[in-house]
This record gives C-alpha cells, structure tokens and sequence, in this order.
C-alpha cells in the first residue's frame, strides 16, 4: 500500500440529487504530506464531496481511491486509513469526553491508548470538562471533543468539513499547527472551509468548486 503516490485519488465525481447535479465531474489527486482545501460559496458542494469521500454518502458517478482502495465505510482497511470530522453532533450522550477518547483508541487498538488519550485532552483543552457528557459541552467545546477524536485513531487521510467553526482565535491557530505538524508526519488532508487565515497557515492547495445556484 506504502506504493501508491496518491493517497485520494478522486476521478470525474459528479453527485445529483434527483434533477439537481451539485458536483460534476470533479476530480481531485491529494498525496502524502499535502492538505487541499475545498472552497466556494455557501452550497457549492464542498460537503457533498466530502462525504462522497468518507463513504457517508455514494457518488451518482465517478471513482474515489484511497490509496488504491475503494471507498468503503465497511472495509476495516479504509477506516483505518480515514479520519474524519464532518459532524460533530454524532456523540453517544452517555459517555463522557474521555469516555468518547478512550473507546476510540482502544477499539483501533492503538499502543498506550491512556497516554495518548490525556495527551489530546490537554491539547484542545478539555481536561476540566474530561468528565462531561457532550450534552453539557459549549458548541465550541464540542468541536474540540469532534477534532480530537481524529487525534485518537489511525489515520492517512484526514477529511474535515469547516474544522474551524466555532473555535476561537486561539483554537484556530492550535488547528493550524497542530495540522502542520501531521503533514510533516505524511497524513494528507482534504477540509472545506471559509477561513483563509487556516487554508494559509498549512499551505494547503485550494480547490473552489462552482456549482450552479438552485
Ligand atoms: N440530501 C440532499 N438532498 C437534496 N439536496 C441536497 C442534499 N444534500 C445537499 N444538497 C444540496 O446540494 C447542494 C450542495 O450542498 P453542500 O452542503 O455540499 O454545500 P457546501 O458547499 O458544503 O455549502 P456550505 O458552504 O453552506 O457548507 C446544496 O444546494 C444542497 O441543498
């Protein structure tokens, strides 16, 4: 697998919704250590590619590989490969922050899951709020528990749709370190997003898309 060049290779996607074609013929190559960020007006399609990618939803037509495997949310290979972070509402309401880390780490079986887990809890800041359940967290507060549990697991291809709402000035600026320093480590990321103080940051390439109103 170490062999392909491209780790997203994404070829003539075009996605509709009954008569509505939102993306078309949309094609994407991302490698190693690259971040490419998706950008245009509210609507254009970013999410919709987005979730193409992560299996969430199928293409109307076209291919999508990661790293030379079919998107499948069911292939244990393609869900050790992908991270993503496209919804943060998708929490149990009965597990806590830590609770939420933890069963992460250890259902993808990562070495030293407890040093790992408080590792990332420090680092966006949840240690006080480690024992709440996300129901009580801040809308903010939720991001941050949404972005580390990509922090938590394996990951090749990072896929992240507007990663910087709600976070504060600060937390937007940790993003983008704390993206920087994954490229350096190989992980390339696709995101969709409206902040280009964060598409600069970690120099990602960008691609707009332009899909018709209506
Ligand atoms: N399940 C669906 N059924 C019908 N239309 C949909 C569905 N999901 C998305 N759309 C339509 O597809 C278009 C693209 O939506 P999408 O969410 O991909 O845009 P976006 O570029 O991410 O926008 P934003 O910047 O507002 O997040 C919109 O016109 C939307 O109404």
């Amino acid at each position: 697998m170490a062999s392909h060049s491209h780790v997203l290779d994404v070829k003539d996607l075009t996605k509709s919704y009954g008569d509505h074609v939102v993306v078309s013929n949309f094609s994407l190559t991302v490698r190693k250590g690259e971040a490419v960020a998706l950008t245009g007006r509210n609507g254009a399609g970013k999410s919709t590619v987005l979730r193409c990618l992560v299996g969430a939803d199928r293409p109307t037509s076209g291919t999508i590989e990661v790293l030379g495997s079919k998107v499948s949310e069911t292939n244990p290979e393609f869900r050790r490969n992908v991270a993503t972070v496209i919804d943060d509402l998708d929490f149990f309401p009965d597990l806590s922050v830590v609770e939420h880390l933890d069963l992460l780490a250890r259902a993808h079986g990562l070495a030293e899951a407890d040093e790992l887990v408080d590792e990332v809890l420090e680092e966006v800041q949840l240690v006080p709020q480690s024992g709440q359940l996300p129901g009580t967290l801040s809308s903010g507060q939720r991001r941050r528990l949404a972005l580390a549990t990509a922090f938590v697991r394996p990951r090749k291809l990072l896929v992240l749709d507007e990663p910087e709402a709600r976070l504060d000035v600060e937390g937007v600026a940790w993003l983008g370190e704390r993206l920087k320093a994954e490229m350096k480590q190989g992980l390339a990321i696709v995101m969709a997003s409206h902040e280009p103080a964060l598409v600069e940051a970690i120099g990602a390439r960008s691609v707009e898309l332009g899909g018709r109103r209506g």
